[in-house]
């Protein structure tokens, strides 16, 4: 059995992954035309590519599907429960760079930090009757870190793009989102909470701790680890 090696085959991390390994001498690339989902790793024996979502990269590490894979470390928190049991990070790859964190409305000029906003949602339950509203795709991020945080009068409303929309279509009153270089908060009259960061996010490669590891797929990690060298944390 060869070692199965999980990657974004679209999406914003799949090109610089490619590059990540090519600058280490492994040539991870699709094959085939550009709509086929196909891909081949040369320089290197007994390794096979995965071409997947990187949404779906934390499921397949979790079952033990595949040996090896890339993908947000931000995913990999949110979709694997008690993720450190199931995987380990081997190497930060330097970019996917996003902050998950809590915005309010920047007109909120009272409201700075997380303590503010438990202040604001307990009176905010108490005059409309109903606990505020925060939109996001990232539910068990939120919820552990606002737990941490004692922050309690507020609930959670699922929003799986767009996120930053949802306080101007009065579907929510904060966001819970990964953020970037910030334009979409700033377009859209919101500002990040002082301690409101949850996660700060890069692309990682990941190992599965219940793939099957054979003689056969530990010879390929071995070899492949001798590659990445020190970025593999060997
Ligand atoms: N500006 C950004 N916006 C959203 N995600 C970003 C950004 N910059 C980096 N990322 C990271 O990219 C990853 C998601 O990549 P991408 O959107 O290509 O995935 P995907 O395959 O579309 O996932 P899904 O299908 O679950 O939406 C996450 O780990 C996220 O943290
Ligand atoms: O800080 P910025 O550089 O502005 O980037 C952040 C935005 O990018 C992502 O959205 P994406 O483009 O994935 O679209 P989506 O909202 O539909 O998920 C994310 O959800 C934010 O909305």
């Amino acid at each position: 059995m060869n070692l199965k090696l999980g990657v974004p085959s679209k999406g914003r991390l799949m090109e610089k992954t490619f590059a990540w390994f090519g600058a280490r001498g492994l040539d991870v690339r699709r094959a085939g035309s550009d709509r086929e989902y196909a891909g081949l790793v040369g320089g290197i024996d007994g390794v096979d590519l995965v071409l997947l979502s990187a949404g779906e990269i934390p499921r397949e590490l979790n079952a033990g599907r595949i040996h090896l894979g890339v993908t947000g470390s931000d995913l990999v928190r949110e979709r694997i429960p008690a993720w450190r049991d199931r995987v380990e990070e081997l190497a930060g790859m330097g970019f996917g760079q996003a902050d998950l964190i809590v915005a309010v409305p920047k007109c909120w000029v009272d409201v700075e930090t997380l303590e503010d906003l438990d202040a604001v949602a307990a009176a905010f339950r108490a005059t409309h009757g109903y606990r505020l509203r925060i939109a996001t795709k990232y539910h068990r991020l939120v919820r552990e870190f606002l737990r941490r945080a004692g922050v309690a009068d507020y609930q959670l409303v699922d929003s799986q793009g767009a996120t930053e929309g949802t306080v101007k279509n009065l579907t929510a009153e904060a966001v819970a989102d990964i953020t970037s270089t910030g334009d979409t908060l700033r377009a859209n009259h919101l500002k990040l909470l002082s301690d409101g960061l949850i996660h700060r996010s890069q692309a990682t490669l990941f190992r599965s701790k219940s793939a099957a590891w054979t003689a056969e797929t530990r010879a390929a990690f071995d070899a492949l680890s001798d590659r990445l060298g020190e970025t593999a944390g060997r």
